[in-house]
C-alpha cells in the first residue's frame, strides 16, 4: 500500500507517480515510461489479474520494492478494449516533457481517461452496437435519467414517476457506463448493472447542471429544447455531460443538442417483452436467433445501429410510419445499386465523432475522402426516386466536394496507422512540406553533383561520396590514392581498403537533411490538426449527412429483407383491431428445417381476447410472439411476414411469457410471474397487445386457475386489451359463455402409437386434448414413468368428476361454471312445502341440517 505520509522518501518518479494516481484514486492509472505504460502498486497486481500480465519488482522506493506491471504501448488498444469490457476505466498518463532538456523525471500529465462509457476509438467498440454512457437521478419515486452517444451526440433524458418503466428504460438503452448519485435509493434497479459509477451528489446539482448544458450548447436557457421543466432528468444530464467532459479533456462540439423522449411518442415495449420477444438478444444474453439477427443486413454499422435502435423504439406516429414504408416500396427496385455503394461509406458516424473529439486517425480521414467522393454517385441514384422520405434523405445526404477535394489532395491513398511517424499528408499539397521532404529523402541531385565535382576538380577516380547511419555522409577514397586528399578533408573512419572523409560543405547538408527531417514531420502534425479545424465547421451538416446516410441503409435493407424473406407491407389502420392473414414468426420460421405453417389472427373490439389451448409443443407461444412481433415490425415501418395485415392503434406490448427465476434479485418463478401480471393489470389499456403464456402454472393448480380465471375477466372485462391468453387449464374454455368478446382458439395434435403429430395451424373452438404425456414420451421420459402417468392420469379424472359433485375446496372453486348443485341443494328441490305437515317440514330441516 501507498502512504502518502511518507511520499518524500520515494525516488523523484515515484513522487510523480503518486502525485497522479492520487488524483485518481479509483481507476487504473497507465504511467508512460518509454515503450511502455507501467502499473505500480495495488494497480499492478489489478491489472496482472485482469489482464493476465506478469507482476514484477522494480527497484526500490521508499524502502521496498515496487510492484509493477506494463503494457507495450503500441499494443495497448487491445489492453484497454479488455479493460473496457470488464466495465473498469483507465486514465492515461502521457510525457509531455522533453527528456532531453529536462531533469529529473520528465513531465507527465493525464491527457484522457478511458471509460467504456465514453470511449470513441475504433478498436475498443463494438461497431454493429451503440455503446452509451447513462446518468440516474431520484428523488423520492421521481426518476430522471439521461444517455449520451459519444459517437453521435445524441443526447436524451427521460423522465418517469414508475419503477416499472424506468426499469424498461434502462434496459432498452442498456448503458455500459451507469453514473448514479452516492445516496441513491432504488439500487434494486441497477446493481446487477456493470460498469457502475457513484458520484457525489452536488455532481447532479440542477443549477449547475443547467449553466453547464447552457454552456455546451452556446443557449441562455433550455427553452428551445423543451426541457427547461425536466429537473430531475436535467440533474441527471448535467453529472453526464460534466462526467464526459472529465474524461475526454477536449471540447465536444458534436454535443449541441438534448431531447426529451416522451413515452406517448412510441410503443412501449416493457422490460419482460423486451427480453422476451428476442429482439437483439435471445433469452441467453446472446444474439442468435434474434429478430436483429434475421432483419439486419445492412451494409454500414451504424445503419446497423440504427436498426436496433428502432426496433427496441416502435413509433406511433402514422405519417412517419407510412413514409417509411413508402420509402422501403420504391427502394426494392434499388437495393442492388445503393447497397454497394454504401458498404463502401462505411461507418461515417463515429469517424465524424473522432473528428469532434480530434481523435481521428489517419484512415478516418481516408474513409471520409472516400465515403464523400462516393456522394455524387449517390445523389444520382437519389435522383431517380420520389418516395418523400427518400426526396428528404437525399437533401441531407448532401454532397462535400470541397471536403472531398481538401482530404483528396491532402491524404495519401493509403496513410499508416497513426501520425507519429509522418508519412500521411500528400505530396503537392503543400510545397514546404514537399521541400523539406525532398531534402530529408536526400532526393536532389547535390549528392551527385558534388562527387563528380571533387572527382574532377582533384583528380581522384576512385572518389564517392556515401552514406552510413553511424557516421552519416562521407566522401570515401580508395586506399592506394589517399594520399591525394586535400588537407580539408577530415577522416572520419578508416577501412581495410579504403579511407572516408568529411568536409565542412558536407556536414552542413548532412544538419540540414537530418533538421529537415524533423521539420518536415512537425509540420506534417501541423497540416494534421489543421484538417481538423478546416473540417469543424461543416460537422453538424457532416452528422446530419451520416444519420441520413444510416437512415437510408435501414430502409434498404428493409427493402432487401422484405423482397428476400416474403414480408408484405402491412395497413396502419385507425380502427381499433389486428388483423392478420398467414402471419409466421420472424425467426422461426428461418431456423426450422421443415416448412413453416403460416397462421391468422382476428382481433378487434369485438373479439378481444383470444384463449388459446392445444398441446405442450402445439406452437401457442410461436403463435402469439408471432403477433407481436409483426405488430413490432408494423411500428417501425417495416414490411411483415404475412400475406396481409391490418393493424390498428396500440400503445403497449405485453408479454408475460415464460417465467425463469430471479435469483439475484431473490425472487421466485412465481414472484417474477406475478410482478409481471401486476404489471399487466396496472397498465394495459384497450389499445394494448396483450400475450399472457400459461400464467398461474408456478403455483397450485386451484390457485393458478383462479389467478389465470379473475385475470383473463379483468383483461377482457375493464380493460378491454387486445389479448392472447394460451393456457393448459381446460376450465378456461368456459369463458366464452359467459364473456363478451372472448373466443376460444386452439392447435390440434394426432396421436399415433405412443407418438403425436403436431398440426401447428391454428383453428376455432376450444382444444380437446392436453397430449401432455405424449410429449413427455417425444422427450425421452422413460416408458414406466409413462405408463404410471397414465395410470394416474386415470385416477385423477375419475376422482375430478367426483370432487366436481362434492366438496373439493369449494372456497377456491368458486366460479359459477364450475360448481355443481349440492346435495343439500338436490335434496331441497324435490321438497314441495304445500305438500308437508308442520311436523314432516320440521324433519326435513333436521334431515338437511344433517347433510351439511
Ligand atoms: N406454425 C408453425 N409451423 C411450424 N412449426 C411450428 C409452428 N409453430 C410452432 N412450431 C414448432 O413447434 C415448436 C413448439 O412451439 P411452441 O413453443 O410455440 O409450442 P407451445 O404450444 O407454446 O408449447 P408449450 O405449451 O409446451 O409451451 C416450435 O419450436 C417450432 O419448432
Amino acid at each position: 500500500m501507498i502512504n502518502e505520509d511518507n511520499f518524500d522518501n520515494h525516488t523523484p518518479m515515484m513522487r510523480q507517480y503518486l502525485k497522479l494516481k492520487a488524483e485518481n484514486p479509483d481507476i487504473l492509472l497507465f504511467y508512460r515510461m518509454g515503450d511502455f505504460y507501467e502499473m505500480f502498486y495495488d494497480d499492478a497486481k489489478r491489472a496482472s489479474q485482469l489482464l493476465d500480465i506478469s507482476l514484477t519488482k522494480r527497484g526500490a522506493s521508499n524502502g521496498e520494492p515496487i510492484p509493477m506491471a506494463g503494457v507495450p504501448y503500441h499494443a495497448v488498444e487491445s489492453y484497454l478494449a479488455k479493460l473496457i469490457s470488464l466495465g473498469e476505466s483507465v486514465a492515461i498518463c502521457e510525457q509531455i516533457g522533453d527528456p532531453a532538456t529536462t531533469k529529473g523525471p520528465v513531465e507527465r500529465k493525464i491527457v484522457r481517461i478511458v471509460t467504456p462509457g465514453t470511449v470513441s476509438d475504433e478498436l475498443l467498440l463494438e461497431d454493429r452496437k451503440d455503446n452509451l454512457l447513462a446518468s440516474i437521478w431520484q428523488s423520492k419515486n421521481h426518476y430522471g435519467y439521461a444517455t449520451l452517444d459519444i459517437s453521435s451526440g445524441r443526447f436524451f433524458i427521460f423522465e418517469t414517476e414508475s419503477c416499472e418503466s424506468m426499469q424498461a428504460e434502462l434496459q432498452r438503452t442498456n448503458p455500459v457506463e451507469l453514473l448514479y448519485p452516492e445516496d441513491f435509493q432504488s439500487m434494486t434497479l441497477i446493481e446487477q448493472r456493470n460498469g457502475l459509477r457513484r458520484r457525489p451528489i452536488w455532481d447532479f446539482d440542477l443549477e449547475t447542471a443547467k449553466q453547464q448544458l447552457n454552456l455546451q450548447f452556446g443557449t441562455n436557457d433550455l427553452v428551445g429544447f423543451g426541457v427547461e421543466d425536466c429537473s430531475y432528468a436535467l440533474s441527471a444530464a448535467g453529472c453526464l455531460l460534466q462526467y464526459v467532459k472529465d474524461t475526454q479533456r477536449t471540447a465536444l462540439p458534436h454535443i449541441r443538442s438534448i431531447i426529451k423522449q416522451s413515452a406517448l411518442d412510441f410503443v412501449v415495449l416493457d422490460a419482460a417483452t423486451r427480453r422476451n420477444l428476442e429482439i437483439t438478444e435471445n433469452l441467453s444474453g446472446g444474439t442468435q436467433n434474434t429478430v436483429a439477427e434475421i432483419l439486419d443486413k445492412t451494409q454500414t454499422p451504424m445503419g446497423s445501429r440504427m436498426l436496433k435502435r428502432w426496433l427496441h423504439a416502435p413509433i406511433r406516429n402514422i405519417t412517419l410510419l407510412q413514409n417509411r414504408q413508402q420509402a422501403i416500396s420504391e427502394l426494392q427496385n434499388h437495393i442492388d445499386d445503393i447497397q454497394p455503394l454504401l458498404k463502401l461509406i462505411g461507418d461515417l458516424e463515429r469517424i465524424l465523432a473522432r473528428l469532434a473529439l480530434r481523435t481521428a486517425r489517419p484512415r478516418d480521414f481516408a474513409r471520409l475522402r472516400d465515403a464523400y467522393n462516393l456522394l455524387p454517385q449517390m445523389q444520382q441514384l437519389l435522383n431517380q426516386l420520389s418516395a418523400p422520405a427518400l426526396v428528404g434523405l437525399r437533401a441531407k445526404i448532401n454532397q462535400f466536394d470541397h471536403i472531398a477535394d481538401i482530404l483528396t489532395r491532402a491524404i495519401v491513398e493509403a496513410p499508416p496507422v497513426i501520425i507519429r511517424d509522418g508519412g500521411v499528408i500528400a505530396g503537392g499539397y503543400n510545397a514546404e512540406l514537399d521541400e523539406l521532404r525532398n531534402l530529408a529523402d536526400g532526393a536532389t541531385n547535390y549528392l551527385e553533383q558534388l562527387e563528380i565535382r571533387e572527382r574532377e576538380t582533384l583528380g581522384i577516380d576512385t572518389l564517392k561520396v556515401g552514406f552510413n547511419a553511424v557516421h552519416g555522409y562521407y566522401i570515401q577514397i580508395s586506399r592506394g590514392q589517399s594520399h591525394l586528399a586535400p588537407i580539408h578533408y577530415t577522416r572520419r573512419q578508416t577501412l581495410k581498403n579504403v579511407e572516408r572523409y568529411i568536409i565542412p560543405e558536407l556536414k552542413e547538408y548532412e544538419d540540414k537533411v537530418l533538421t529537415s527531417k524533423g521539420r518536415a514531420l512537425a509540420l506534417e502534425k501541423q497540416l494534421y490538426d489543421e484538417l481538423f479545424d478546416l473540417l469543424m465547421p461543416q460537422l453538424a451538416d457532416m452528422q446530419l449527412s451520416a444519420d441520413a446516410i444510416a437512415e437510408l441503409d435501414v430502409l434498404t435493407n428493409l427493402a432487401e429483407r422484405a423482397l428476400t424473406l416474403n414480408y408484405q407491407q402491412p395497413t396502419l389502420a385507425n380502427k381499433a383491431g389486428i388483423n392478420i392473414k398467414d402471419g409466421r414468426h420472424v425467426v422461426i420460421e428461418q431456423v426450422l428445417q421443415t416448412p413453416f405453417i403460416a397462421n391468422s389472427l382476428q382481433l378487434s373490439p369485438d373479439r378481444r381476447l383470444l384463449i388459446i389451448t392445444g398441446p405442450n409443443m402445439g406452437g401457442k407461444s410461436t403463435y402469439m410472439r408471432q403477433a407481436a412481433l409483426i405488430v413490432l415490425l408494423t411500428y417501425i415501418g417495416s414490411f411483415v411476414p404475412a400475406s396481409q395485415a391490418i393493424i390498428g392503434p396500440v400503445d403497449r406490448i405485453f408479454t408475460r411469457i415464460g417465467a425463469s427465476d430471479d435469483l439475484a434479485s431473490g425472487r421466485s418463478t412465481f414472484m417474477v410471474e406475478m410482478t409481471e401480471t401486476a404489471n399487466i393489470m396496472h397498465n394495459a389499456t384497450e389499445q394494448s397487445l396483450v400475450l399472457m403464456d400459461e400464467i398461474g402454472r408456478g403455483t397450485s393448480t386451484y390457485d393458478g386457475l383462479s389467478l389465470a380465471w379473475a385475470c383473463a375477466e379483468n383483461l377482457a372485462n375493464q380493460i378491454k386489451a387486445m389479448t392472447l391468453f394460451a393456457t393448459h387449464y381446460f376450465e378456461l374454455t368456459q369463458l366464452p359463455e359467459h364473456m363478451q368478446g372472448v373466443y376460444n382458439i386452439h392447435f390440434d395434435a394426432i396421436e399415433h402409437d405412443n407418438t403425436v403429430a403436431f398440426i401447428h395451424e391454428v383453428s376455432e373452438g376450444a382444444a380437446s386434448k392436453s397430449f401432455g404425456i405424449a410429449v413427455a414420451g417425444l422427450a425421452g421420459v422413460p416408458k414406466q414413468v409413462l405408463k404410471r402417468a397414465k395410470q394416474k392420469l386415470k385416477e385423477l379424472e375419475i376422482i375430478s368428476k367426483q370432487a366436481a359433485n362434492s366438496h373439493v375446496d369449494q372456497s377456491q372453486l368458486s366460479f359459477e361454471t364450475i360448481s355443481e348443485p349440492s346435495e343439500v341443494e338436490e335434496a331441497l328441490k324435490q321438497v314441495d312445502p304445500d305438500a308437508l305437515s308442520p311436523k314432516q317440514a320440521l324433519e326435513v330441516l333436521y334431515q338437511l341440517k344433517n347433510m351439511l
